[in-house]
């Protein structure tokens, strides 16, 4: 585990915040909320039946962690109701609204909407559109944001590149081919995601297979736009695009391809076209290069619900946990 991540778990200790574990009854993560108690950085919440998450613990020290079953806990009633007043709009009947406030996600965003739980975490067994529905549905969008995004914070090992390697990789998990606006507004949130959560400042470059105009095509023109777009909204942001992916970290490729860029060589944000270039990105440089990769995380949520991959690790989640308590403190 990095030192970043030990800094990241000293700033949630300071200021505890407690995070809803959604797949209680799932080794991993009754394994991660045994580890958070032990450090104890956050309060946890394990959603599921107590006596086989109790029996799943098996040795672990979950004493600490309060377990809640949808199934049968008083709050389900008065959640369900909340979750018919936020839905009726969208044709949601007080029968559906019942049933489905049973259903883990939707029964944690709850907790979390009305304040019982400052942030949930989950996606250790559900898919990622499963997580991001149940919660854009309930918590919605920040106040000054109309897009919610995806982010992973990537630690790889001796890696000079970056912030010493570490890096803002998004959007990696929620929108799928976003137009130039949208890719605009993910490229400054995450910005705000690296300036809050890393620290130091941002230099955002918006990828392509294109480094100023070396390749022609639509997709090109598009992140092109959403740099300028970006420039725009953000004029005191270094941003730059479009850059390849050589042009945007390697000093030595940017003195090339981008000599007068103040982004080229040195970007520590990472803006990829489309989901399908996010997502393969981030798996390629967790397997082959070693990374830490914690995410998907939210930006841009009115509270903090994140997602992991199903193919997480228990101290994957613990790390995710404790940067959604360090989101859920400057969301304060
Ligand atoms: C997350 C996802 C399911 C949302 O899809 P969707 O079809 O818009 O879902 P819904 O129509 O049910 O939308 C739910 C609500 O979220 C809102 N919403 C969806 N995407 C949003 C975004 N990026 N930002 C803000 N709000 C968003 C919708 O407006 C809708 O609001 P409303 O119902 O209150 O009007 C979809 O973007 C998706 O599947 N993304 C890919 C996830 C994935 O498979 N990732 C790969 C592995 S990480
Ligand atoms: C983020 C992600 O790719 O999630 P999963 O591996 O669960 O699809």
């Amino acid at each position: 585990m990095s030192k970043f991540m030990d800094k990241i778990k000293e700033t949630a200790r300071a200021d505890k915040k407690t995070i809803v574990l959604a797949e209680g009854e799932e080794r991993r993560t009754i394994d991660a909320a045994a580890q958070i108690l032990k450090e104890g950085y956050a309060n946890i919440i394990l959603l599921g039946n107590e006596s086989k998450i109790k029996s799943m613990a098996d040795g672990l020290d979950i004493s600490e962690a309060t377990i809640i079953d949808p199934d049968t806990s008083e709050l389900t009633e008065e959640l369900g109701n909340g979750l018919y007043e936020l839905r009726k709009k969208k044709g949601m009947l007080p029968a559906q609204a019942a049933e489905k406030v049973k259903d883990v996600l939707y029964f944690g965003c709850m907790l979390v909407k009305t304040g019982r739980a400052d942030g949930m975490v989950a996606g250790a067994v559900h898919a990622t559109a499963d997580v991001m529905r149940s919660s854009l549905q309930t918590i919605k969008t920040a106040p000054d944001t109309k897009v919610v995004s995806a982010f992973f914070l990537m630690m790889v090992p001796d890696c000079e590149y970056g912030n010493n390697g570490t890096f803002v990789f998004s959007d990696c998990g929620l929108n799928e081919y976003p137009d130039s606006e949208k890719l605009a507004e993910i490229a400054i949130s995450s910005s705000k995601s690296y300036k809050s959560l890393v620290g130091g400042e941002p230099k955002v470059a918006m990828l392509s297979y294109s480094t100023y105009g070396s390749a022609k095509s639509e997709q090109v023109d598009l992140v092109k736009n959403a740099a300028d777009k970006a420039k725009e909204l953000a004029p005191d942001l270094k941003l730059d695009g479009e850059l390849q992916l050589d042009a945007a970290i390697v000093p030595s490729v940017a003195s090339l391809k981008a000599p007068d860029s103040d982004v080229a060589g040195q970007a520590n944000v990472l803006i990829f076209p489309n989901l399908d270039a996010g997502n393969i990105g981030y798996k390629l440089v967790q397997r082959l290069a070693k990374a830490e990769a914690y995410g998907p995380m939210t930006q841009g949520m009115a509270k903090p619900v994140n997602d992991l991959s199903r193919g997480c690790s228990a101290e994957d989640i613990a790390g995710v946990v404790a940067i959604t308590c360090v989101q859920a403190q400057n969301q304060d």
